[in-house]
């Protein structure tokens, strides 16, 4: 049986099951505390069940998707309902696959997994980790859900919490930039709306450009900054104001909160 089944149905769940619903052979169950979230979910054909124990004892990847801070409770709801043939698949940012193995207290099989919200759309990008004694077989199926949603990265587990800075949370890091850059112009008296649409679209042509045009960074910045021109001006002013630190010391920040959150 290749059932999946996930416990949480909130923002994250919502992303996945849209992303993969459409190219699932079997049934994708769900139970959350908040019935509400399960009949949202229902609405879009996820199957509700009435317990972390009925759903774990009915699927064989079994999506963990709640708050890091919700897993101690889980796991106790799930001791004894979790087969040595199930896959844990844990997308919660800290949670070790240790934590995992001790909370239900056998070697369990569990993936790691670092997903995006814009799985929604389907154009997220995840990072999915191995991790024994999970079979090639079943990894690989873990990574045709999330390729379904996006682009997928394999990585080690220890490198799963620093690629939340460079793409699970990133997605709110972008939306707070983009939001300065549109306050700004509404300022200058553009119309927001307006300026909004045109700075996506510099971001999707200028994600292209990175990806597809074979330019290095430093050449496509070189390509937009004329010599005595504009660019170079703000340019000139992020370094003056120590952007890169600033950004790196965000990225530390998002990291260190990740391992406050391992247990
Ligand atoms: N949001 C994001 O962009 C990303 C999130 N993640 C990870 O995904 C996980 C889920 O995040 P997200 O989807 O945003 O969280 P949400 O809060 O949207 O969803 C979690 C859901 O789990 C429910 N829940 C809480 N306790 C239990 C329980 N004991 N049994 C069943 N359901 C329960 C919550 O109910 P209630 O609200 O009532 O508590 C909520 O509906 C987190 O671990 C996070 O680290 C990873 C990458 C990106
Ligand atoms: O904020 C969080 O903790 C989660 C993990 C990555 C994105 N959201």
């Amino acid at each position: 049986m290749n059932e999946i089944g996930f416990i949480g149905a909130g923002n994250m769940a919502t992303a996945i099951i849209k992303g993969y619903i459409k190219h699932a052979v079997s049934d994708i169950f769900v139970y959350d505390i908040n019935p509400e979230q399960v009949q949202r979910l229902a609405g879009i054909g996820a199957k509700p069940k009435a317990s972390a124990g009925e759903l774990a004892e009915s699927v064989k990847y079994l999506f963990l998707a709640v708050k890091p801070q919700n897993f101690g409770e889980v796991l106790e709801e799930l001791k004894g309902h979790v087969s040595a043939d199930t896959v844990i698949v844990s997308i919660a940012a800290g949670i070790s696959s240790d934590y995992i193995k001790e909370g239900l207290g056998f070697d369990v099989k569990v993936v790691r997994v670092m997903p995006n919200t814009p799985l929604l759309l389907g154009c997220g990008a995840s990072a999915l980790a191995q991790i024994a004694p999970a079979t090639e077989e079943e990894f690989s199926f873990c990574c045709e859900i999330f390729k379904a949603s996006g682009e997928i990265a394999v990585v080690r587990e220890d490198q799963i919490n620093a690629i939340i800075s460079v793409s699970g949370s990133t997605p709110a890091y972008i939306y707070q930039i983009t939001k300065h850059f549109v306050d700004y112009a509404e300022e200058s008296g553009l119309d927001r709306q307006m300026a909004l649409s045109m700075f996506c679209q510099t971001l999707t042509g200028s994600a292209k450009m990175m990806t597809e045009s074979g330019y290095s960074l430093d050449e496509l910045i070189q390509m937009v900054s004329s010599k005595g021109g504009t660019t170079i001006a703000g340019l000139t002013s992020f370094a003056e104001d120590g952007l890169g630190d600033m950004i790196k010391k965000a990225c530390d920040c998002c990291t260190k909160r990740a391992i406050e959150l391992a247990k």
